[in-house]
C-alpha cells in the first residue's frame, strides 16, 4: 500500500459557499506561502493585478529583504515590479502566518518540494507544514490553493490534514493549481501563463478562481478545470515531457557526433514539423535547475509506487542520459588536456543552469566545473549573476569576474551556460588570455567558425570531433 492510501472519507465537512470565498463587495484577499522564485513573483504578479496580498515565509532574512523591496535572487523585471507593488499598499510580506490567513480568503502553498536526500522521492514536509499552518490559521471560510510541484496523490493527503486541523464550522477548500512559470522569464509566464490549471474545486472555489485569473482568462488564456490528480500529474507531466525533449535530442547528438552529423542543422530541420517544434531540442550540457531533474525523479519513484513501471523506465533514461551529457564534457575536457586535467587550468563560462537567473540548484555547468576541480584542475568560473550563488554553493573553486579573467592562462576553455555576454565576447582578445586557445562548447551556441579564425581549436557536443 502506498502512503497515499487509506484517505480519511471528508463528506461531513462544511461547504465552501459561494457568497463566502467570493465577496460581492471587493476582490478576493490573497495570501502567498512561501516567498521563493515562485512565491515571491506570484504574490507580487497578484498584487500587481490589483489584489489584497500578503507573503507568508518562515525564512525572515528573505521576509525582510522583500518586504524592503529587495528581491532576493536575480529574476528581470521583478524587483522593478516589487517595488510599484509595495507602494500601492496591496503588498506585504510577514513571517506571521496567523495574522495573514485571518486576512484572506485564498491561500497560495508554494513552498518547495525538494527532492530527498536519501531517495529519488519529493520531500512534502514542507508542503505539508505550510498546509497545516493555513489550516489551523482559518477564521473564516477560504480555499487553499496548492501551486507546488507535488507527486500525484499528495493533495488528496492534504485534504485529510486540512479536514482535522480546521476549526469547527470553517469551510476550508483544497483545490491544485499547478505552476508552469520559468525562471528569468517568471514575471511575464505568471502574468500571461500559456494555461491556468485548476483540480478538485467545488464550484464555488472554481468561481473563486476565476476572479484571480480573470485577467489571463479575458486575455485568452485556458481555463482548464479537472480532478486533483489530473492537476497534479499535468504539471509533473509537462516537465518530464520538456526533459524527454532534452534527452532525445541529446541522445541523438551522441549518433550526430559519430556519424559527422551536426546536431543544431538537425533540430532546426526536425523543428520545422509544426507536430515536433524547435523548443527544447537544444543539444548539449542537458537540463538542471530546481525543478526538472527533481521532477522527473519524484515521478520515477511515484510512478514505481503505483506500478506504472513504463514511465519508471522511461524517466529513469531520461535521467541516465542528461546526466551523461554532463559526464561526456568533463570527458572532453580531459581529453583537451592531453588525458589528465591535474594543475591543468581551465575556464569556466557560466554557472547559473541556464540564463537569465542566479539560480545553481542542480547546475550542469556548476557540476562540471566541480567534477575537474575534483579530478585535480585549477578551475576558474566566471557567471554574469551567478557567482555570489555559486561561491556560496561551491566555495572551493576561483571565482572571476569577468570572461577575460576566467580564461587567463588556461588550457582549455568551457561554454558551460549560454550567456548572450559570452555569445557576443571577442574570441580574438580571449584568444589572447589563455596559454593554448582550447574551447569546448557545451551549449552548441558559439558562432565555432569565428572562433577558429581568430585561432581556437573549437570541439562542440553535437557535432563530429
Ligand atoms: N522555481 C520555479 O521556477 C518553479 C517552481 N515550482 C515549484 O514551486 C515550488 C517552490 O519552488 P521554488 O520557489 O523554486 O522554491 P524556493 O526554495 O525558492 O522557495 C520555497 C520557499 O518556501 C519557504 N517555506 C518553506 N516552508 C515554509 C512554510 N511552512 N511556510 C512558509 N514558507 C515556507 C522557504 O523558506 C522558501 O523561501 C516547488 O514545488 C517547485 O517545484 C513550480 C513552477 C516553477
Ligand atoms: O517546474 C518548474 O520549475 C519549471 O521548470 C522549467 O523551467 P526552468 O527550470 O526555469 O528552466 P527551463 O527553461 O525549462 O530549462 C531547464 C533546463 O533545460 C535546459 N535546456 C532547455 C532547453 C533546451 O533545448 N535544452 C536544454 O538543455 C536548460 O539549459 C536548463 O538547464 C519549465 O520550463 C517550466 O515550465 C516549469 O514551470
Amino acid at each position: 500500500m502506498s502512503t497515499y492510501d487509506d484517505l480519511t472519507d471528508l463528506t461531513d465537512a462544511p461547504e465552501l459557499s459561494a457568497a463566502d470565498a467570493a465577496p460581492a463587495d471587493r476582490l478576493p484577499r490573497i495570501t502567498v506561502f512561501g516567498t521563493g522564485y515562485l512565491g515571491a513573483t506570484h504574490a507580487v504578479a497578484m498584487a500587481q493585478l490589483g489584489f489584497d496580498v500578503t507573503g507568508v515565509d518562515t525564512d525572515l532574512a528573505k521576509v525582510e529583504a522583500l518586504a524592503a523591496g529587495k528581491v532576493p535572487f536575480y529574476e528581470p523585471g521583478l524587483p522593478e515590479l516589487l517595488e510599484a507593488t509595495l507602494a500601492t499598499g496591496r503588498l506585504r510580506f510577514t513571517t506571521d502566518a496567523a495574522t495573514a490567513v485571518a486576512n484572506a480568503e485564498v491561500h497560495f502553498v508554494c513552498v518547495g518540494t525538494p527532492q530527498m536526500k536519501t531517495s529519488h522521492a519529493a520531500d512534502l514536509r514542507f508542503v505539508e507544514a505550510a498546509t497545516t499552518a493555513v489550516a489551523r490559521a482559518m477564521t473564516h471560510d477560504g480555499v487553499i490553493v496548492g501551486k507546488s510541484t507535488v507527486p500525484v496523490g499528495t493533495a488528496a493527503r492534504l485534504r485529510e490534514i486540512v479536514a482535522r486541523e480546521v476549526a469547527p464550522g470553517v469551510a476550508a477548500e483544497l483545490v491544485w493549481n499547478p505552476e508552469f512559470l520559468r525562471e528569468g522569464k517568471a514575471v511575464d509566464d505568471t502574468l500571461h501563463p500559456d494555461r491556468v490549471v485548476v483540480g478538485g474545486a467545488s464550484p464555488a472555489a472554481e468561481a473563486l478562481l476565476r476572479t484571480v485569473y480573470a485577467q489571463p482568462i479575458a486575455e485568452g488564456s485556458p481555463f482548464v478545470v479537472t480532478d486533483l490528480p489530473t492537476a497534479e500529474l499535468v504539471k509533473v507531466s509537462a516537465n518530464a515531457f520538456l526533459a524527454t525533449k532534452i534527452s532525445f535530442v541529446n541522445a541523438i547528438a551522441q549518433v550526430c557526433e559519430a556519424a559527422g552529423a551536426d546536431v543544431t542543422v538537425l533540430a532546426d530541420a526536425i523543428g520545422h514539423d509544426v507536430r515536433i517544434g524547435r523548443q527544447f531540442l537544444d543539444a548539449g550540457l542537458g537540463f538542471g535547475g530546481g525543478c526538472l531533474p527533481k521532477d522527473i525523479r519524484a515521478l520515477m519513484h511515484r510512478a514505481g509506487e503505483l506500478g506504472a513501471h513504463r514511465a519508471v523506465a522511461l524517466m529513469q533514461q531520461v535521467d541516465e542520459i542528461n546526466m551523461g551529457q554532463r559526464a561526456a564534457v568533463v570527458d572532453h575536457a580531459v581529453e583537451a588536456c592531453g588525458g589528465s586535467v591535474l594543475n591543468r587550468r581551465i575556464g569556466v563560462l557560466g554557472a547559473a543552469f541556464k540564463p537569465h537567473t542566479d539560480d545553481v540548484r542542480d547546475s550542469p555547468a556548476l557540476n562540471v566545473a566541480a567534477a575537474l576541480h575534483l579530478r585535480g584542475a585549477q578551475v576558474t568560473v566566471y557567471d554574469p549573476q551567478a557567482g555570489d550563488t555559486a561561491r556560496a554553493t561551491f566555495p572551493s573553486l576561483t571565482y572571476a569576474t569577468s570572461a577575460e579573467e576566467a580564461v587567463e592562462g588556461t588550457d582549455v576553455v568551457l561554454l558551460l551556460t549560454e550567456w548572450e555576454e559570452f555569445l557576443r565576447a571577442d574570441p580574438t582578445q580571449l584568444a589572447e588570455r589563455t596559454r593554448t586557445p582550447r574551447l569546448i562548447d557545451a551549449r552548441g551556441k558559439l558562432d565555432t567558425d569565428a572562433w577558429r579564425a581568430a585561432g581556437w581549436t573549437t570541439r562542440t557536443l553535437g557535432r563530429a570531433a
